[in-house]
């Protein structure tokens, strides 16, 4: 057996939390070989909430759960982390766009990057999901400024999987049969989803479908399905959004299948033209444990425009929370 890594998860007694907490404690993140200890942070009042989700760990008997901490400290849930899943910030409700929670939520992210600089291990993987998570991302990295900007990464997986999803459904395959689709941008409804690369079961996904359904159905309904998941559940999505967290941390920790690559918005070194710094999705490789943008992927103007809009969201956004970038 290896030996227990600490995984630090904000917002432990949240919905999100509510999945993600048992299927890491699991083994589905990082492998049924990997004990883990949970770092569960929550704000003061939720703390009794949190107990009885710890409770409820506990009552799993998960063979690799090797501890849990539960505190309201972000410094005694973010030491000697090796990872961290940033959840913990409110959500949205109908009509608001992510971006509305920006005043509410920065603060959060800018006092959790000064504890990951003072506490974590130099080698910390951290994903942040709690909205807007591109910008959340861009603050806490910028308030770590001992830990190497390529750590810091935001979630766009679960706009990936609800792409290929879509695809799928509209060309009678399966999942399976899907790859090489990215998400480019913002986690917003400014993202855009690429198809142009995609393969579906062998054959080039954009011959099978015509433009006025790539156009007019497929990218809005994929920037849209936040919203449409908050309109049906009255809560915004949680058990998508924890498995897509999974996912992401997977992919980074253990590798991306050969032959395919997924979404993640990271660090931005200026490839396509985007500006360096902006954290950004674009499509992304793992191996060993690191994460390489894809290459050479070609672009005709209607990406190079849809691109440009998403870039031009987060450059607003960053230049909205200018007062919390160090
Ligand atoms: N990136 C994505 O794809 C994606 C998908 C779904 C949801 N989200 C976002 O994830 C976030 C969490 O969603 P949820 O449904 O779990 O919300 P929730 O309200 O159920 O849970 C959030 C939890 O965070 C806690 N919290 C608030 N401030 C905190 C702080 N400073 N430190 C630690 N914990 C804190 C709250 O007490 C609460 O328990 C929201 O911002 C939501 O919009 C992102
Ligand atoms: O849409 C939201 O506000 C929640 C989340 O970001 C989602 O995409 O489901």
């Amino acid at each position: 057996m290896k030996a227990p890594v600490r995984v630090a998860v904000t917002g432990a007694a949240g919905q999100i939390s509510y999945s993600l907490l048992f299927r890491i404690a699991a083994g589905e993140m990082l492998g049924a070989d990997q004990p883990v200890i949970l770092q569960m942070l929550e704000i003061t009042p939720a703390l009794g909430a949190l107990k009885g989700v710890a409770m409820e760990l506990d009552d799993c008997a998960f063979p690799l759960l090797a501890g849990m901490v539960c505190t309201d400290d972000a410094n005694v849930a973010f030491k000697d982390a090796d990872y961290a899943l940033l959840v913990g910030a409110r959500p949205r409700g109908p009509g608001m766009e992510r971006k509305d929670l920006l005043e509410a939520n920065a603060a959060i992210f800018s006092a959790q990057g000064k504890a990951i600089n003072d506490h974590a291990s130099r080698a910390i993987k951290i994903l942040v999901v709690g909205n807007p998570a591109n910008t959340n991302a861009l603050i806490a990295q910028r308030n770590a400024p001992d830990i190497d900007p390529r750590q810091f990464t935001a979630m766009t997986r679960l706009d990936h999987n609800r792409a290929m999803t879509q695809l799928a459904q509209k060309t009678g395959t399966t999942i399976n049969d899907v790859t090489k689709l990215t998400i480019w941008g913002n986690h917003s409804s400014t993202q855009y989803p690429d198809i142009h690369h995609t393969g579906v079961d062998g054959k080039d996904a954009i011959s099978l479908i015509d433009q006025a359904w790539y156009e007019n159905d497929f990218i809005p309904t994929v920037q849209q399905r936040g919203a449409a998941i908050i309109d049906a559940r009255g809560a915004s999505s949680a058990a998508s959004a924890a498995n897509a967290a999974i996912f992401h941390m997977r992919d980074w920790a253990l590798g991306t299948p050969d032959g395919d690559w997924t979404s993640m918005a990271v660090y931005s070194d200026g490839s396509y033209g985007i500006q360096e710094g902006l954290i950004y999705s674009f499509p992304c490789t793992c191996k060993d444990g690191d994460w390489q943008i894809v290459q050479g992927v070609e672009l005709n103007d209607f990406s190079k425009a849809k691109m440009k809009a998403t870039e031009e969201e987060l450059q607003k956004e960053r230049d909205a929370v200018s007062h919390l970038l160090p």
